[in-house]
């Protein structure tokens, strides 16, 4: 039998807010477990439904194809979602609407004050995972703000992706200081929005395996 040696568990990495076959290509290269498209209209990032289908048609396998919802219709999603992995609900949806698609989803909680994640945790039970994300009033998500990760739960009974403001600079901090199963991000890799850059890109993922080798 072969003793399992790790200092810690591989943070997962997803990148979210992909709009080119290009910088597809850069992530799977660099490592990424998870790719982002953004369906939400009112997005910098946003692609259609045809763009969808073009873009998650160039993802090769067992890299999963997360498509990020705010508060959309219904009929909008089960289209998507042919294309897809994994459903990201990123506004107000309720447990109820997440669960009624069949699919995998996970659900963004934003860190507004006075939010009870544990609560949240134990009703968004049959997610696969809480995505924590900044809150900043009337914007959904991609702000690139960070946010107070110690008001994070230790021990919650979902797994939690780590998202809002995360760079190459900032990221090995935190999965220092959160431990979390993944990390997202979609601002601190661009060169412009819903443009990746593959220098940064490189340089996220070089930071996030240094963390997790405990050598940064
Ligand atoms: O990226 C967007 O434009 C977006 C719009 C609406 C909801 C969520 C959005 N992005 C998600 O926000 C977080 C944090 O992004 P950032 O790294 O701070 O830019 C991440 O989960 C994105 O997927």
């Amino acid at each position: 039998m072969h003793a399992i040696q790790s200092s810690r568990a591989r943070t997962r990495v997803k990148i979210c807010g992909l709009t080119r076959e290009t910088d597809i290509d850069a992530a799977v290269a660099f490592g990424a477990d998870a790719l982002g498209f953004v369906l939400w209209p009112g997005s910098r990032r946003a692609v259609d439904e045809a763009r969808l289908a073009r873009l998650a048609a160039h993802v090769p396998a067992f890299v999963t194809r997360v498509g990020l919802f705010v508060d959309q219709d219904r009929e909008l999603i089960e289209r998507c979602a042919r294309h897809l992995d994994l459903l990201q609900f990123h506004g107000t949806e309720p447990p109820a609407f997440c669960e009624a698609f069949g699919r995998p989803w996970i659900k963004a909680l934003r860190m507004r004050d006075g939010l009870d994640v544990p609560a949240a945790a134990t009703a968004y039970a049959s997610a696969q995972a809480l995505l924590l994300d900044a809150y900043r009033p009337g914007v959904p998500g991609g702000t690139g703000e960070t946010f107070d990760w110690s008001r994070i739960p230790a021990n919650l009974a979902k797994p939690v992706i780590l998202a809002g403001g995360l760079t190459p600079d900032n990221v090995a901090a935190a999965i220092d200081a959160v431990h979390p199963f993944a990390v997202d991000v979609s601002g601190g890799v661009e060169a412009a929005p819903g443009r990746k850059d593959p220098r940064r890109i490189a340089a996220f993922f070089s930071a996030v395996r240094d963390a997790d080798r405990g050598t940064r």
